[in-house]
């Protein structure tokens, strides 16, 4: 990608204090973990956890690290981080939490937390969320939640947020990937890549890159769905059919296209070095590459979105909750380009 585009964001503009709401996620997992790791660096953000208070103290000792908490109130100035402390938002667990077992009991407080996180960035309370790791399949365990309707956080804020359609983009500082389906079963990913989606999913690409990551015309790259593109229909006929035919439309309103090219050497340096962003036609066609390139320092990005929203680019990792070992290099990326993001929006508000 281009040298002048390799920051996440513009770096140039920088909000006074941003308040940034984190979700630590499935109790057992490694959310709390990581969010305790935080706690112990040096940031120019107010750093808000929305989550049991409790738990992040038991983890805090179970890891053998410092932490103070003090209930978070909005309405108080906001403050930079205190290394060792954090502010909460406490939500109470259902059942005491055990790291590394899952408990579906505890799965409508994982919801609550985001509901809580959404609801605050929607009424300006703090400038972004960013939200650890959950696990998508104990939330359709739990009682409360009809089975499969959970399918990630980019849906749920979705319809939280009543869009249309938002686009997940996983991004390292020199790759951007960004997806026209998410979180489907791949028997249904050919019937769901129709015009309606690309030209929704594409608009809002090319238009969150230029709002928030500060480039004027995007260069996007976009993969075919079939092998070699479908080789001029001998292997498939979405690109000719639908692909092709769409992104001709859409750059005829100025957006700025390429493809369908064949996945598999979309993601070389040729292709990569004058590109701004990817567009897979599905979750395992792009993010096996971002995550192969950069796995623990990327941020999964939703864009579309009302308010700002970034994540970590892994799991749950409950093989690592409570020991210490997890890597919190993600988190600490998907906390910088909150900041950054947040930056850049109120810099276009008030431009
Ligand atoms: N942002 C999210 O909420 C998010 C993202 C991806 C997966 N998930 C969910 O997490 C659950 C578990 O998924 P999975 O097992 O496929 O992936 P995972 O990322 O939890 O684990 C995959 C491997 O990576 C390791 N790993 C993950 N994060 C790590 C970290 N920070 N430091 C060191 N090692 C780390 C784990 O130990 C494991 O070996 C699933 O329910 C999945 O849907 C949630
Ligand atoms: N697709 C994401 C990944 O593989 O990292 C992950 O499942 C999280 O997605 P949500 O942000 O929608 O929960």
């Amino acid at each position: 990608m281009t040298t002048s585009n390799k920051a996440l964001v513009n770096k140039a503009s920088v909000l006074t204090i941003p308040v940034l709401a984190i979700t630590a996620g499935e109790p057992a997992g490694i959310g709390p973990d990581l969010c305790v790791q935080i706690a112990q660096q040096t940031w120019n953000y107010q750093i808000l956890v929305i989550c049991d208070k409790q738990l992040l103290l038991d983890r805090a000792k179970q890891l053998g690290l410092p932490l103070t908490v003090s209930d978070f109130n909005e309405n108080q100035p906001a403050q930079a981080h205190t290394v060792g402390h954090l502010w909460v938002k406490h939500v109470p667990l259902a059942e005491t939490c055990i790291a590394g077992t899952l408990n579906t009991a505890n799965s409508p407080y994982v919801l609550k937390t985001l509901d809580i996180a959404t609801q605050g960035c929607l009424d300006g309370h703090w400038h972004a969320m960013v939200t650890a790791p959950l696990h998508k399949g104990v939330i359709n365990d739990s009682a409360e939640v009809k089975t499969g309707s959970f399918t990630g956080h980019t849906e749920y804020l979705r319809d939280f947020c009543d869009c249309e359609e938002v686009v997940m983009m996983l991004a390292t500082e020199d790759l951007r990937v960004a997806l026209v389906t998410t979180h489907l079963p791949l028997r249904e990913v050919a019937d769901a890549i129709t015009p309606e989606l690309i030209s929704r999913v594409a608009r809002i690409l090319d238009h969150d890159l230029q709002k928030f990551f500060a480039i004027a015309r995007p260069r996007i790259l976009v993969a075919g769905l079939n092998p070699h593109a479908g080789e001029g229909g001998h292997l498939g006929m979405e690109e000719i059919d639908v692909i092709e035919p769409t992104l001709k439309a859409l750059n005829t309103e100025g957006l700025n296209l390429i493809g369908p090219l064949p996945a598999d050497t979309l993601y070389t340096p040729k292709h990569l070095e004058h590109a701004d962003a990817t567009l897979a036609m599905y979750h395992d066609q792009g993010l096996p590459v971002l995550k192969f390139h950069g796995f623990g320092r990327a941020a999964n990005i939703t864009l579309g979105l009302p308010i700002i929203r970034t994540s970590v680019d892994h799991g749950t990792a409950l093989d690592l909750a409570g020991l210490g070992t997890a890597d919190s290099g993600s988190l600490e990326t998907a906390l910088r380009v909150a900041a950054q993001m947040a930056a850049a929006y109120q810099t276009k508000r008030t431009s």
